[in-house]
């Protein structure tokens, strides 16, 4: 923080100085030009450099009249060429478009001439073009922080009994800042976006280190096929999702990709009706060739929108759960994808790509959060799963072997999947009114809070895998983590965590603060109050990376910087995921698309469409307190659907005209 102040300070009083020697020792017309100086040093304030007041003809001149040999013209003959340099990125970071085999092949045919614009490759290849491999899914993961101590080699607790002792349920306390059960289940979409540890080789990541949506796409240009109808259209087969390990998650996080999928597929409806730039035309006038060429096109556009959309929910509605923005109502969001100059006119990096490290992997697991309803699903599941062997006698192993078995069950066609014993429809759809009670009901099911001995038992073999993959990662320890984050490393473990309970009992564990591994560390830490500023509540640590790992996914994607543009994603994509501060959302964007997937179960002035990731009824106590909103222009009772009441059967008529239910927010 110093030095992002003390920089502007250094930098003004070094040109301050330039210009004083201009005005004393400089030509005589030098003061006359004052004022374009002063403009520069005023354009640090971030208004903008007034090109009208000729700063760079003025510095030009100057020089030109100086004597060469003059040290004060050398000086300013170097500012002038920094200046111009950071006025671009160095190498540039996107092309139109990457030709086959440049600089490496792209991982799927790309016959297409027409197709001059970015899309999002299947494995997350080519995000930069120079390194083209960066964040790419099947690479490593990288490790961030050397762990130099050595002390984590040597005799270590045994996992079972840290899972017993610090990290086990003892009871369930609500979430003190009343998010939802939602909130958790889309945080699950998100981590499966990013992270699939290879079960053969914990080093290898097998999704790309980018938030893009491949838990409905797939990481793979097979997976990505499976999911596509190429018939001309864009479309994806109705309701499903490439991503078998959602399969076995919550019914909430596979409802949300129900709703994605059924997203990109209104979303490529309106791009082939828009047809802004008049070349498509109806599938049946085109051969076969042709068809394939205007499917892929509108395919990739379409995933461009429903990505970035996904990436206005990350940045709208769940930092804004995180950082306490709409409990709070503040519509105010910190602007991550912005481009910008440092002080220095240096751009501020984007779009640069990105990759995913170990140790964001473990801050990322955040299983104390089940709500009681996930936890009950969870008992149920792996009761099934391991034929109701005791949770404190299954083995990695075991897990291993039937997470193969349950897969290798899965059908292979992605329209013959299922979830939560949901049927579908002669149309291959799911139920409306089934995704929407689900998800009801995850809106209305307050998560858990984060805490020391917080995690469901059920899950007791899932955390062990965690403690033994983080050691065979050589990750660092939680205070070698807080010096490189710049935080304070913790001197005892009644600092770590105040508790007596968890703290004597880390302690006997543990031995030594220094040796505390950074999973078990950053789980079980005393966990935030909720505060202005503070919504999502974690430990300490957890709290303060998780902003960092949430700027290196979007601003470090090049799909959601530098081609984010209506160019590429057409210009009804572009504005459509865009917020509008008119919706009662306080900065979200989810409700949007909640409306437009289920049409008459997301009515427009309902807490259940403005704020799902938040409890309705602890939301509408907390906005009684705000003295600038009011809660009578909120409907907080559990939406009836369709079927109920006049005002939701013509908002249903309405999204039936318009296509959808878009226009319903
Ligand atoms: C409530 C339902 C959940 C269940 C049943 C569940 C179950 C599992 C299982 C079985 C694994 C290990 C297998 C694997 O690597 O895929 C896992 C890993 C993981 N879980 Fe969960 N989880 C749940 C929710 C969450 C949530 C809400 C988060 C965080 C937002 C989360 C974060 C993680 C992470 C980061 C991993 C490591 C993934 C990897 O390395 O590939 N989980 N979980």
């Amino acid at each position: 923080m110093s030095s992002v102040i003390t920089l502007p300070i250094r930098l003004s009083a070094r040109i301050l100085s330039l210009l004083r020697g201009l005005v004393l020792h400089g030509p005589s017309f030098v003061v006359n030009d004052l004022p374009a100086y002063l403009d520069l040093i005023n354009s640090f304030n971030g208004v903008g450099l007034d090109d009208r007041k000729f700063l760079l003809e003025k510095i030009l001149t100057v020089l030109s009249r100086a004597p060469e040999d003059s040290a004060l013209a050398r000086e300013f003959e170097g500012l002038v060429i920094r200046l111009l340099w950071r006025d671009l990125p160095h190498p540039p970071l996107g092309y139109f478009f990457i030709p086959d085999g440049v600089p490496a092949p792209i991982p799927e045919s790309t016959s297409s001439n027409t197709r001059r614009y970015a899309f999002r490759s299947a494995d997350g290849s080519n995000y930069n073009v120079h390194m083209p491999t960066l964040g790419m899914a099947g690479m490593p993961y990288v490790r961030n922080v050397p762990s130099t101590s050595g002390t984590l080699n040597k005799s270590l607790p045994k996992a079972e009994a840290i899972f017993d002792e610090l990290l086990k349920r003892d009871d369930f306390t609500e979430h003190p800042g009343g998010l939802s059960g939602l909130f958790f289940a889309f945080a699950n979409v998100v981590i499966h976006t990013i992270y699939n540890t290879n079960y053969a080789d914990w080093m290898v990541n097998d999704a790309s280190s980018y938030v893009d949506l491949s838990p409905l796409y797939g990481s793979s240009q097979a997976e990505v096929d499976s999911v596509r109808r190429k018939d001309g259209t864009g479309r994806l087969w109705e309701d499903v999702f490439a991503d078998k390990r959602l399969l076995f998650m919550t019914p909430a996080t596979c409802a949300l990709l129900v709703l994605f999928c059924r997203n990109h597929n209104y979303v490529a409806g309106r791009i082939y009706t828009e047809n802004e730039f008049r070349t498509f035309r109806e599938p049946v006038m085109l051969n076969d060739k042709e068809r394939a060429m205007q499917d892929d096109e509108i395919f990739h556009r379409a995933r461009l929108v429903n990505s970035a959309f996904f990436a206005q929910i990350v940045l709208g509605d769940y930092v804004g759960g995180i950082l306490g923005l709409t409990r709070d109502g503040l519509s105010w969001r910190l602007k991550l994808l912005e481009s910008m100059r440092d002080i220095n006119r240096a751009w501020t990096p984007q779009g640069e790509g990105n990759v995913i490290s170990v140790e964001f992997n473990l801050m990322y697991r955040w299983h104390a959060t089940s709500s009681q309803d996930d936890t009950k699903w969870m008992d149920k599941f792996f009761s099934n799963l391991f034929h109701g062997k005791p949770n404190d006698q299954i083995t990695i192993n075991d897990f291993k072997e039937a997470a193969r078995g349950v897969m290798s069950k899965t059908p292979k066609d992605v329209r013959k999947r299922s979830f939560n014993e949901l049927k579908r429809g002669p149309d291959g759809r799911f139920s409306d009114e089934e995704l929407a009670q689900i998800l009801f009901d995850a809106t209305e099911a307050p998560a858990a809070a984060f805490k020391a001995r917080g995690i469901p038992e059920s899950l007791r073999i899932i955390e062990i895998m965690g403690i033994t993959q983080s050691r065979k990662w050589g990750t660092c320890s939680l205070n070698e983590f807080r010096r490189y984050l710049g935080l304070k490393p913790y001197k005892d473990f009644d600092e770590w965590n105040p508790d007596p309970k968890v703290y004597t009992a880390a302690k006997r564990l543990y031995g030594d603060i220094e040796n505390l591994e950074l999973y078990v560390g950053m789980q079980a830490e005393e966990a935030k109050v909720a505060m202005p500023g503070a919504g999502l509540c974690p430990g300490f640590t957890i709290s303060r990376a998780i902003l960092a790992d949430a700027i290196a996914l979007t601003r470090g994607d090049r799909f959601l910087t530098l081609d984010f543009t209506p160019f590429n994603l057409t210009s009804w994509g572009y504005n459509d995921c865009m917020y509008d501060k008119r919706d009662g959302s306080i900065g979200g964007i989810m409700g949007r698309m909640l409306a437009r997937t289920l049409p008459g179960y997301y009515p427009a002035h309902s807490a259940y469409t403005a704020f799902p990731f938040i409890v309705p009824q602890t939301m509408k106590g907390y906005m009684g307190k705000l003295p600038d909103r009011d809660v009578n222009e909120y409907d907080w009772e559990r939406p009836r659907g369709p079927a109920h009441g006049k005002k939701a059967a013509l908002e249903l008529l309405k999204a039936k005209i318009n296509g959808n239910g878009a226009g319903m927010m």
